[in-house]
């Protein structure tokens, strides 16, 4: 049989355009796509009326293996691959011990062993004091290296510490030796510690009080500082979950003064503003913070100008009891958002639907893009001699987002209850089902690691 796989009578969203074609896939790789595929196949999918698209690679999941209890590679990539995500990033931290050197690194390879259900690359963190494992970390395969300049919010033994100056210069000129890229949360831990140190003082502790804590100067400060740096180390940069216009600036223009340099935000950003938060409460607490509604307008321009790179889900779940304070102390509550189940839904209706941004451009900011800069070759878009990363979405299906339905290892998002106007169908995996809307999760934990030293040329 000529192929494993057809899929049919979709609209395809290919490099440019959006184009009715088949899809002819044989052991997990795209091999035709043309008008009509009439050879045999074992197995037809017919996707009538709805929108094939590459999957989403996410390069921002915190899957908080091994260590602890917060999600785990099979519940996390269960919930990605719900949502039509196909390959993640993983982040260094939230596990423990935190992914900074070899030996943490093939801890968190076996435990992803044979429980994913998307392929996963990873990160490697630079700390303090670990500038000699950053070769080590490269010749295991992490696809990038990742820094905070804010404080994390966790701070146990083998936890992730954020950066001191001296760390980040030293850093960035050992990972431009190496030729990889830093990526970096960019807040000034100056800035938001002091800040919330004055606001406890006064037992100011609402969610506004969280949120005037970190502002966009602090996010813009540190991204000034970094992309400073990058360009005396020559080290190439990647900015995570930007939250602001003038951030976005200071990026677009460093890069059009000649430095390798992009940026990501996420689907809470432009979904949910302070409003939001004040109604949903600490689920929807994440740093930077959601901001205010005309920030948000801005970043939703910068958006469909062409500003922002791509989009992560920024996933990063805890248990309901972190996301709980007995003294309504907002500070006390763990920052991260548990949302990628719903991000490629959530998005396509408010930017393609509503706003009115092309399905192809979204393929891009969803796929294409970050496949690119992670430099995962065979990811990322519809095209021959690619892995056949897919998903079906239907444009004209809505759902409410409820409890029972989300994957997580502890089922809470900022999303409950929310409507969204379409929604993925399918997900594949280098050509394998693993979500159908109908039966859930299907067939076996395909997921397989993604090292940057062994990606096939093509
Ligand atoms: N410890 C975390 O997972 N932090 C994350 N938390 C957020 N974004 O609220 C992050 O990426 O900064
Ligand atoms: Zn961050
Ligand atoms: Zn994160």
């Amino acid at each position: 049989m000529k192929f494993d796989l057809v899929i049919q009578n979709g609209s395809v969203v290919l490099k440019d355009s959006v184009e009715k074609v088949d899809i002819g896939i044989k052991n997990g790789k795209i091999i035709e796509i043309s008008q009509h595929i009439n050879e045999s196949a074992k197995e037809y999918v017919d996707a009538t009326g709805q929108y094939v698209m590459p999957g989403m690679v996410d390069a921002h999941v915190h899957l908080s293996e091994p260590g602890r209890d917060w999600e785990g590679f099979e519940t996390g990539t269960k919930a990605l691959a719900a949502g039509g995500t196909t390959s993640i990033v993983d982040m260094p931290l939230n596990g423990l011990p935190a992914t900074t050197n070899k030996e943490a690194l093939r801890r968190k390879l076996k435990c992803a062993e044979n429980k994913a259900y998307v392929d996963y690359a990873l990160y490697g963190g630079l700390v303090p004091g670990n500038i000699e494992d950053l070769e080590d970390l490269s010749n295991e395969g992490v696809a990038a290296y990742k820094c905070f300049m804010a404080t994390t919010g966790t701070d146990e033994v083998g936890d992730f510490k954020n950066v001191d100056v001296f760390t980040l210069y030293q850093g960035m000129k050992k990972l431009a030796e190496l030729g990889h890229f830093l990526s970096i949360h960019a807040e000034n831990a100056e800035f938001t510690d002091q800040y919330a140190l004055d606001k406890m003082k006064q037992g100011k502790v609402t969610i506004r009080d969280y949120v005037e804590s970190r502002p966009v100067i602090a996010e813009v400060d540190a991204v000034s500082q970094a992309l400073f740096l990058g360009k005396e180390t020559g080290c190439k940069l990647h900015f995570v979950h930007i939250s602001s216009r003038r951030a976005v600036e200071e990026i677009i223009k460093a890069r059009e003064e000649g430095q390798d340099v992009t940026l990501e935000s996420c689907p809470h950003y432009f979904t949910m503003d302070l409003e939001a938060f004040e109604k949903i409460g600490p689920v929807a607490k994440c740093a930077p913070p959601l901001r205010e509604k005309e920030e948000q307008d801005q970043l939703w321009e910068a958006l469909l100008e062409g500003k922002i790179d791509f989009l992560t889900s920024d996933h990063s779940p805890c248990p309901p009891e972190m996301k709980q304070s007995d003294t309504n102390n907002i500070f006390e509550i763990f920052g991260g958002i548990s949302g990628c189940q719903n991000n490629v839904d959530l998005m396509f209706d408010e930017a393609v639907k509503k706003r009115g941004l092309s399905v192809h451009r979204f393929a891009q900011l969803i796929a294409t893009n970050p496949a690119n800069r992670f430099n995962l070759r065979q990811k990322g878009s519809i095209d021959l001699d690619k892995d056949a990363d897919i998903i079906l979405l239907d444009p004209n299906q809505s759902y409410q987002v409820r409890k029972e339905d989300l994957y997580y290892r502890h089922p809470h998002s900022p999303y409950l209850g929310r409507t969204i106007n379409c929604r993925v169908t399918k997900t594949f995996v280098r050509g394998q089902l693993v979500f159908d809307l109908e039966k859930g999760i299907v067939g076996q934990p395909v997921g397989k690691y993604l090292s940057a030293n062994s990606l096939v040329e093509i």
